[in-house]
C-alpha cells in the first residue's frame, strides 16, 4: 500500500483527471460515498451524527458524506462552517446536490448555538479540512477544533483530522484529535510519524476508484502480511544447513553476554543454517549455556571485553552482525574499520557498532558488499550529527538522504520502522507494539535480520521480512499468553516458531 506525500496524492488525481477522462466531481462522489460507508461500520444505528463541512474538496467530501448516510436513514446534522462563497467547484456542486435533495443545511452564524449541537452530538465528522492545509490554523477551523476536541464523543476524521499535515517537517500545529480516520485513496506520510500519528486515532484507508496505473508506484510502500507471505523464502526438502547459510554474530563481552546470546538464537530460529558467535573468551560460557547450537569464536579481550581479532578468520562466513554489547573502545574501532576494508560479504552493523561506524563512513562508502545499518531514533540522530527532534520530524527525508549517500541499507526503527535502500526506496513496517519497548529486542532483531540476509534473494524483501516477523511475534504472543508489560526479548525469540508457521 502507497504512502504519499501532498503533492503526490495531487499528481494521482490530475492524472487520473486529465488522462483517463474521470471527473473530480466522481471522484468525490465515490469518496464521500466511501466515507459514509466506513462511518456506518464506526456508528450506532440511533447516534447523532454531526458533520462538519469545510470550504475545499474536503468539505466536497462532507456534502457526499452527509448526503448518503442521511438517504440510509442516520441522523445527520450538516454545518457549513465556512461563507457560501468560499465553496467553489466541484464542493460547490455537491452542496447543490445536497440541498437538492431537501436536506437542511446549517450554517455557522450563531456559535452559541453550534456549541450547543457539537454537545449533543454523538459523533463529529470532520471532513473541514485535508490535503489541502496551509500554514497555522485559521479562524474559525482553530476555534472550532479546540472545542470538538474538548468533546467527549467520537471524532472521525475524513483523509486527514484537519490542521494535521500531510507532509513531515511540520511540528507547529493545531489538530483535530480523531478517534478514527478514514483516509481517502492513499496514506498520508503524516500517518507514520511520531508527532502526528496520534492525530488519525485507527486508521482505514477507503478506495475511490483512482485507476492505479497512474499512481506514483513502490517508491514508499507500507509491508503488509500479504507481502511476507508472497516473498518469504520457503526451505526446500531437499536442503541441508550449508544451504540457509553461515552467518557470523560478532559482540558481547564478560559483563555483556546476552546481547550477542539473543541475537544468535534469533538467527537460528529464524532458518539460518549455521552460526558462529565471535565474543570475548570469558563470555562463551554464559552464551554457550543459553544457545547451544551456535559455534564459537574466541576473541582477544581485555577485562571482558574484546579488543579484537584477524578478520581472516570471519572470511568463510556468509553474511555478518556485528556490534551487539561490542564496547566502545578503540580497539574495537579498529576492527570495524578492518571489517569494512577486508571482509567482502554482507554485514550488519547495530548497537555499540553503530557509535563506530560513525567515524568510518567514508569507509562505508567505498564498500562494495551490502551494509545494513540499524539503528534506533536516538543512534540515527548521532549518525548524522543533527538533533533527534528534527530527525524524526523527517525521518523519510532523513533515512533517503543517509542511505543514498552513504550507500547502505537502512532500517530506523520505531513502531513504525522505515527500511530505506541505497536506492532511495522505501517501506514502512508497522508490526509490533509496545511489549517490544524493553531491553533486548533491538538484539533479538538484528539475529533475524542477519537470517534473513542469508537466505533471501532481495535484499530489501528480507528486512522488510525480518521487521515484519519480529513485531508480528511479539503481537501474536500478547494476544495469546503473553501481556506487553511481561513481554521479554527471549519469548519474542521462543515465538517466532508460531511466526514463521503462519508466514512461511
Ligand atoms: N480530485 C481530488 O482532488 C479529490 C480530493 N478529495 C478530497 O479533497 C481534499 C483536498 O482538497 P483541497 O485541495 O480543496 O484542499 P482542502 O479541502 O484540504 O482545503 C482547502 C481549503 O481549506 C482552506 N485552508 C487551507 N489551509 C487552511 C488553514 N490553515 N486554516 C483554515 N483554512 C485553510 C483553503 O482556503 C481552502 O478553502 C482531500 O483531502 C480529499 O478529502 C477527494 O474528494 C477525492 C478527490
Ligand atoms: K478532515
Amino acid at each position: 500500500m502507497e504512502i504519499v506525500t501532498a503533492q503526490e496524492m495531487y499528481d494521482w488525481d490530475q492524472l487520473a483527471i486529465q488522462s483517463a477522462g474521470i471527473e473530480g466531481k466522481v471522484l468525490m462522489e465515490s469518496a464521500g460515498r466511501e466515507a459514509a460507508r466506513a462511518v456506518e461500520g464506526k456508528v450506532e444505528r440511533h447516534d447523532r451524527i454531526l458533520v462538519l463541512i469545510g470550504a475545499g474538496n474536503n468539505g466536497g467530501d462532507g456534502f457526499v458524506l452527509a448526503r448518503t448516510l442521511l438517504n440510509r436513514g442516520y441522523h445527520v446534522q450538516a454545518w457549513q462552517v465556512v461563507p457560501d462563497e468560499k465553496i467553489s467547484g466541484d464542493a460547490l456542486l455537491h452542496k447543490e446536490i445536497y440541498s437538492a435533495s431537501n436536506y437542511p443545511l446549517l450554517k455557522l452564524e450563531d456559535w452559541e448555538e453550534f456549541t450547543a449541537a457539537m454537545q449533543s452530538a454523538d459523533v463529529l465528522v470532520d471532513a473541514m479540512l485535508g490535503i489541502g492545509a496551509n500554514g497555522p490554523l485559521r479562524s474559525p477551523l482553530k476555534e472550532i477544533v479546540e472545542l470538538a476536541n474538548q468533546q467527549s464523543c467520537c471524532r472521525i476524521a475524513v483523509d486527514l483530522p484537519t490542521g494535521v499535515p500531510a507532509d513531515e517537517g511540520v511540528v507547529d500545529f493545531d489538530g483535530f484529535r480523531a478517534d478514527h480516520t478514514i483516509v481517502i485513496a492513499a496514506l498520508k506520510m503524516s500517518a507514520f510519524l511520531q508527532h502526528t500519528r496520534p492525530y488519525y486515532g485507527e486508521v482505514e484507508v477507503v478506495e475511490i476508484g483512482l485507476p492505479v496505473k497512474y499512481k506514483n508506484k513502490g517508491r514508499r510502500v507500507v509491508w503488509q502480511a500479504d507481502d511476507v507471505k508472497r516473498t518469504l523464502p520457503k526451505r526446500g526438502a531437499d536442503s541441508h544447513k550449508g544451504s540457509h547459510g553461515r552467518g557470523l554474530i560478532i559482540g558481547g563481552s564478560y559483563s555483556m553476554p546476552g546481547s550477542i546470546a539473543v541475537s544468535a538464537k534469533a538467527a537460528l530460529r529464524s532458518g539460518a543454517g549455521l552460526v558462529t558467535v565471535a565474543t570475548a573468551k570469558s563470555a562463551i560460557p554464559s552464551v554457550s549455556s543459553y544457545v547451544q547450537e551456535a559455534t564459537f569464536l574466541p576473541m582477544n579481550e581485555k577485562d571482558g571485553a574484546i579488543t579484537g581479532h584477524a578478520v581472516e578468520d570471519f572470511q568463510q562466513f556468509d553474511g555478518v552482525a556485528v556490534g551487539m554489547g561490542i564496547g566502545r573502545n578503540s580497539e574495537v574501532q579498529e576492527l570495524m574499520s578492518e571489517l569494512l576494508a577486508e571482509l567482502n560479504v554482507p554485514l550488519l552493523i547495530d548497537a555499540d557498532g553503530l557509535y563506530q561506524v560513525k567515524e568510518l563512513l567514508e569507509d562505508v562508502e567505498v564498500r562494495s558488499a551490502p551494509i545494513v545499518l540499524t539503528p534506533h531514533p536516538g543512534e540515527f540522530a548521532h549518525l548524522t550529527g543533527e538533533p533527534i527532534s528534527k530527525v524524526m520530524q523527517s525521518p523519510f527525508a532523513y533515512s533517503k538522504e543517509f542511505a543514498c549517500s552513504h550507500g547502505v541499507y537502512l532500517v530506523l526503527k520505531g513502531p513504525a520502522t522505515i527500511i530505506t535502500s541505497p536506492e532511495g526506496d522505501q517501506r514502512v513496517d508497522v508490526s509490533g507494539n509496545a511489549g517490544l519497548a524493553k531491553g533486548g529486542t533491538g538484539d533479538v532483531l538484528s539475529g533475524i535480520l542477519l537470517a534473513m540476509m542469508l537466505q533471501s534473494e532481495s535484499f530489501m524483501d528480507g528486512l522488510c521480512n525480518g521487521c515484519f516477523i519480529h513485531g508480528s511475534t511479539a503481537e501474536l504472543l500478547t494476544e495469546a499468553s503473553h501481556s506487553k508489560t511481561g513481554l521479554l526479548a527471549t519469548d519474542v525469540i521462543e515465538g517466532l516458531s508460531q511466526s514463521f508457521r503462519i508466514f512461511s
